[in-house]
Parts: C-alpha cells; structure tokens; sequence
C-alpha cells in the first residue's frame, strides 16, 4: 500500500461554544494515504462530520478549533496549512484539491437547470479559459465516467433516478481531478443495491485517478468493504485506527468491538463472529454486506 502521506491531521479539536460548550472533536491527529480511502466509523453524534468539516474550515459560529493542524501535501512537493489560507484561496483548495460531497447531496441539485449546465458551470467558474465545446465534451466525459451517461447532458434533476442524481454530485465533486474526497453519507439515502453500485465505481474510480477518499458513515460493514483502513470514533476521539481487515477481524477496542456487535450481519446470534478468522477480509465482508443489505 502507498503510504506516502496526502494529509497530515495533528491535535485536531473542535468545540462548540454554545451553554455548556460542545467538545465534538478531541485532540484527533492522523495521517491520510495518497490514494487510499479511510472510512470514519461511529455512532451518530461522535463528531465525525465536525473533525471532516473542520479540516476544510466549513464550519460556521458557534463551532470554533481551539487548537490543531491540518497539512495538504500537495502533488506538486508544498505542503499547504490549511489554517493558514485566507477565504479566498481555501475556496480554491476545495475545489481544485479537495472536493466534498455532502450528505442529501443530490437534492442540492439545481432543479431548473440540465446537470450539463451545472457540470458546465464548475468549469466555466474554475477553469475560464475553456472554451464551450471544451466544456461541453468535459462534462460529457465526466457523465460517462459515473455511470450516466452523456445522453443525460440535457436531463434536469427531477427526470433523473436518486442514485442518478448523486452519480450527477460524484461526477461535479471529480470535476477539477481533485487529490482528495471528502464523502459524508454520500449514499445513505439510496436503495442498498445502487448504494453498493455507486461504491463500487468510486473504489475503480479512485484506482484510475489515484484521489484519496474520507468517506463517513455510520454503516460499519460498508466502510469495511470499500475502505482501506478504518478510523473508529466515540466521543470525539479515535479510538482505533486500523486495516479494514484487523478491525474486522482482530479489533483491539472494547468499543469497535462493541460496535461491530451492533450489526447483526457481521455476528452470530451470541454476539461471536460468524466468519472465521482465516477466511479473507473480502470475501467475508462483501458476503456480510449483502446479507446486510437484504434484511434491511
Ligand atoms: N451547531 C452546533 N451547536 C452545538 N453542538 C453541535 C452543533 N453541531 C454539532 N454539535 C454537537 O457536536 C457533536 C458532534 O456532532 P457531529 O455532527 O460532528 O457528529 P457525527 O458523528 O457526524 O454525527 P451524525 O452522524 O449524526 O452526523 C454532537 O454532540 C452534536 O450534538
């Protein structure tokens, strides 16, 4: 695995400076892989959303970050504090560099304009000197790329498919080729079939252009399948950090344990691991998640 570093997260906290104050994110440090993805697990509330919004400075008052660091390794050799941009170059960074796809996100689809005028509109904000056939024939490519399909330039949101309309977010968040992706519940709101599908492709995806993905969810068996190691938070801390396969099969926390115990498609009827311990990650975790997928 590639461990070269793409961004280095240290003493990271965030509070909210509301009665009494919110201590969401705790002293988080981690490093992120160029090209690897990195699910953040745990339950709702952890501080899961506020540690991957803090890092791209997008949270609002009350939240403030009282203390910590976040490096960008930039392909070009800079090392770029993400603390120390000023409003107008971190927009830059979250376009260019890093890019996010929100929760709900395809309802934030424009709803009377085609997906190729608001493909279009990435370039012609991002990259002015493209002509309009260079932006046409991009957003065209970046249609095929997901999954769409470029007949679909002319589609506006509402006769699109709900997995269609986030494929339409995957494909403006993979635009400017950003070196990371930020994904917060991307597929949460999709039928488990199309949400595997639109996994699936971001994993090939991620191969062919070599971004690193934060994905977030609560789904533990999702992010053991997709991602390549986990980072497992309680109470605005990480407790463990780990291969997907070790947290699967070897989780050294009480509380991934526990948490791995709360799916009933990754345990036996006490509790115990169905799958033995020398079976391969994959298979036995792409088994589980389908399972997983039917009872839901
Ligand atoms: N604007 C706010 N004011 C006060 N507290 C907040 C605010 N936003 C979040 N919090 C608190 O911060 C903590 C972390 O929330 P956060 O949304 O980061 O968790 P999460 O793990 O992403 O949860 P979810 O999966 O539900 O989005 C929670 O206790 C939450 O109640």
């Amino acid at each position: 695995m590639n461990t070269e570093p793409l961004l280095t997260v240290s003493n990271f906290s965030v509070v909210y400076d509301v009665d009494p104050p919110v201590e969401a994110v705790s002293d988080v440090s981690l490093t992120l892989h160029r090209g690897e993805i990195l699910g953040l697990a745990g339950e709702s509330g952890c501080g899961k959303t506020s540690l991957a919004y803090g890092i791209q400075r997008l949270l609002k008052p009350p939240a403030v970050i009282p203390s910590g660091s976040a490096i960008f390794h930039d392909e070009s050799g800079e090392n770029v504090d993400l603390n120390a941009l000023d409003d107008a170059a971190m927009r830059r960074f979250r376009w260019d560099k890093a890019s996010m796809v929100f929760q709900g996100a395809m309802n934030a689809l424009n709803p009377v304009a085609t997906v190729g005028k608001q493909l279009g509109d990435v370039f012609e904000t991002h990259r002015p000197r493209m002509s309009k056939a260079e932006r046409t024939e991009e957003s065209a490519q970046l249609l095929d790329l997901v999954g769409v399909g470029r007949d679909r330039l002319r589609s506006y949101p509402h006769e699109l498919s709900g997995g269609m309309r986030q494929r339409v977010m995957i494909a403006m968040a993979l635009a400017l080729k950003p070196q990371l992706m930020i994904m917060d519940e991307p597929t949460t709101a999709l039928d488990v079939l199309v949400q595997r599908e639109i996994l699936q492709q971001i994993s090939d995806l991620r191969k062919q252009f070599g971004f690193s993905v934060i994905f977030i969810t609560h789904d533990l068996p999702l992010l053991l399948e997709i991602s390549d190691r986990i980072a497992v938070m309680r109470q605005g801390r990480i407790v463990e950090l780990d291969t997907a396969s070790n947290i699967y099969h070897h989780a050294r926390h009480e509380y991934t344990r526990t948490l791995l115990g709360s799916f009933p498609s990754l345990t036996g009827e006490r509790g115990g691991f169905v799958r033995g311990r020398s079976e391969p990650a994959a298979t036995a975790v792409s088994t589980a998640t389908t399972s997983a997928g039917g009872q839901a």
